[in-house]
């Protein structure tokens, strides 16, 4: 059974064409989904609708495990650069802050609750500057926070919106290692621009350029690069594989 389910959805900023346009997905449990597109193809406005923070028309739907907001079901990750890092509180509050509803920041916290942050600080090496303002971090600092606030709420659906900008190449592996664990219990959606890297980590492929495929595979054939409208760069890391295909009309 689906956990969110996207059906007939349009997304669009003003009247000009629409960002996403009569879309259909389904999200499962154990997806383990990579996003990818062009530049503005609409990977973060299919994020921010699935969240249901955008006004959209047709119907995004959450199973009754997920609940009527999403609300702790639904973990997110967004991009280190829509982040205010001016504001005045520390790493451990703002993964703790993964415990209240979007609209509230400050709230009471239980020594469980705290436990965890710092259980989750651990995992992802930084623990030891728990108490830091988030105005002096790196920005791979600030990717850790949020992906620990993230998690705090134990999601059924990770969403992760460029998850390795930032980190090194270190902590990059190390997060794979991470996500790959945490799939046992949630699914997790990861928008990437870096196609060569991330198919090699998810089970599917969901394709973003207005339209929205979906490919139960990570493997990405030439014909259904045709889905895409602009020529496509594979970049390729280490010992992953990589294709190079000719550009396509359509
Ligand atoms: N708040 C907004 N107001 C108006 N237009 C927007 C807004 N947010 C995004 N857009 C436009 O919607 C389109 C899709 O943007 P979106 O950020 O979803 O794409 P993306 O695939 O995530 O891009 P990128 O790979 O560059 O992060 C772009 O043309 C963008 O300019």
């Amino acid at each position: 059974m689906s956990l969110i389910s996207l059906k007939d959805v349009s997304v669009g900023y003003d009247d000009r064409q629409k960002v996403l346009d009569h879309v259909n997905l389904d999200i499962l449990p154990n997806d383990f989904i990579g996003v990818i597109g062009p530049n503005g193809g609409g990977k973060t406005t299919l994020v921010k609708t699935i969240l249901k923070a955008l006004p959209y028309s047709g119907e995004v739907q959450y199973s009754p495990v997920i609940g009527s907001d999403g609300y702790r079901a639904i973990g997110y990750l967004p991009q280190v650069s829509d982040i205010d890092k001016s504001f005045p509180i520390s790493v451990c509050e703002v993964v703790l802050s993964g415990l209240q509803a979007r609209k509230r920041l400050f709230g009471r916290y239980s020594a469980a609750d705290k436990a965890k942050a710092l259980q989750l600080l651990d995992l992802c090496g930084i623990e030891s500057i728990a108490r830091r303002p988030i105005g002096e971090l790196s920005g791979g600092q600030l990717q850790r926070t949020l992906l620990c606030r993230a998690l705090i709420s134990d999601p059924k659906v990770l969403i992760l919106d460029e998850p390795a900008n930032f980190v090194d190449n270190k902590f990059e592996k190390e997060l794979y290692a991470i996500l790959r664990q945490l799939n046992d219990r949630m699914a997790i959606i990861m928008v990437s621009h870096d196609l060569g890297t991330i198919t090699s980590h998810v089970k599917s492929i969901v394709c973003v350029n207005r339209h929205v495929h979906r490919h139960n595979s990570n493997v990405i054939t030439p014909e259904q690069l045709h889905n895409y409208d602009c020529p496509i760069q594979i970049v390729s890391h280490g010992t992953v594989p990589h294709t190079v295909l000719e550009e396509h009309a359509d």
